[in-house]
């Protein structure tokens, strides 16, 4: 669903060019929940905002439900980003003057297709994430756990191949944190999207079917987790997780 390969990428810094993506080889499958862990500073952001179609890359394909992005146009990208990318990111980014249904509308608003159909979605995804209590509410009435899930009711509107979420649980506590997983798992599940998600927290890394390390620009390591994992060894994936996350980290001393 989701091909990224060879993928470079560097920044340009006066005259000087520093290589941050140096041949990076991954795939999405579909229905597939993929976290990228990593240190900071190896890339994982890049990655991310080189999928999203928001910055240039020099080298390299990716290509997202069988369309090649490179090449395109802006106005290619931005179809792209609005029909089959879905976001989530640490601080929610929903409306403050928006109720939490309302902000669930928002692409559909953008897409100029905010009608019957839309609403009732909607309607389906508040049920589905257990907010329809908060659907009147307004953002600062609610958790934070309620606006991030209310984030990914948002992002899967415009039902979307594939969600980037880019630290979705980086402001939330575990509770919180489990809830948001959850409704990532029932996107899956019932709706059938992707999710590829940036993360550093080895709780939420520990529920995905898969969990690619990065390090210094290049895929360091692919863990994938067992069968039947969250309802059984999820704890043994996240000490899994633990164990190659410190051997990277030692291998850089
Ligand atoms: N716009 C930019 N211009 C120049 N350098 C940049 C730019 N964005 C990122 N970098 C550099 O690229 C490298 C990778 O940054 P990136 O944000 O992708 O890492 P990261 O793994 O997401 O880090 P973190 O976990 O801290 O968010 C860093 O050295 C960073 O300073």
């Amino acid at each position: 669903m989701l091909y990224v390969k060879n993928l470079h990428k560097s920044y340009q810094s006066g005259n000087k060019s520093y290589n941050v993506l140096k041949g990076i080889d991954l795939s999405v499958a579909d229905q597939e929940f993929v976290a990228v862990m990593g240190p900071s500073g190896s890339g994982k952001s890049t990655l991310l905002n080189c999928i999203s179609c928001y910055i240039p890359f020099e080298q390299g394909t990716i290509t997202l439900g069988g369309q090649e992005l490179n090449g395109l146009d802006e106005n290619g990208l931005a179809k792209i980003r609005n029909e089959k990318l879905g976001f989530v990111f640490q601080d929610f980014m929903l409306l403050d003057g928006l109720t939490m249904r309302e902000n669930i509308l928002v692409p559909g608003i953008i897409r100029g297709k905010a009608d019957k159909k839309a609403e009732k979605l909607a309607d389906q995804l508040l049920t589905l994430f257990g907010i329809e209590h908060i659907a009147s509410k307004y953002p600062a009435d609610v958790s934070g756990g309620e606006r991030q899930r209310t984030a990914v009711a948002r992002s899967l509107l415009n039902q979307p191949l594939l969600i980037l979420a880019d630290e979705p649980t980086g402001n939330l506590d575990s509770k919180s944190s489990r809830s948001v997983i959850e409704s990532f798992e029932n996107a899956r599940t019932k709706l059938g999207t992707s999710i590829f998600m940036v993360t550093h927290d080895s709780f939420a890394a520990s529920f995905c079917d898969r969990v690619i390390l990065l390090k210094d620009g290049v895929v360091y390591d692919s863990l994938e987790a067992e069968p039947g994992h969250r309802e059984g060894s999820r704890g043994a994936f996240q000490d899994r997780l633990l164990d190659a996350i410190r051997k990277m980290s030692s291998m850089e001393s």
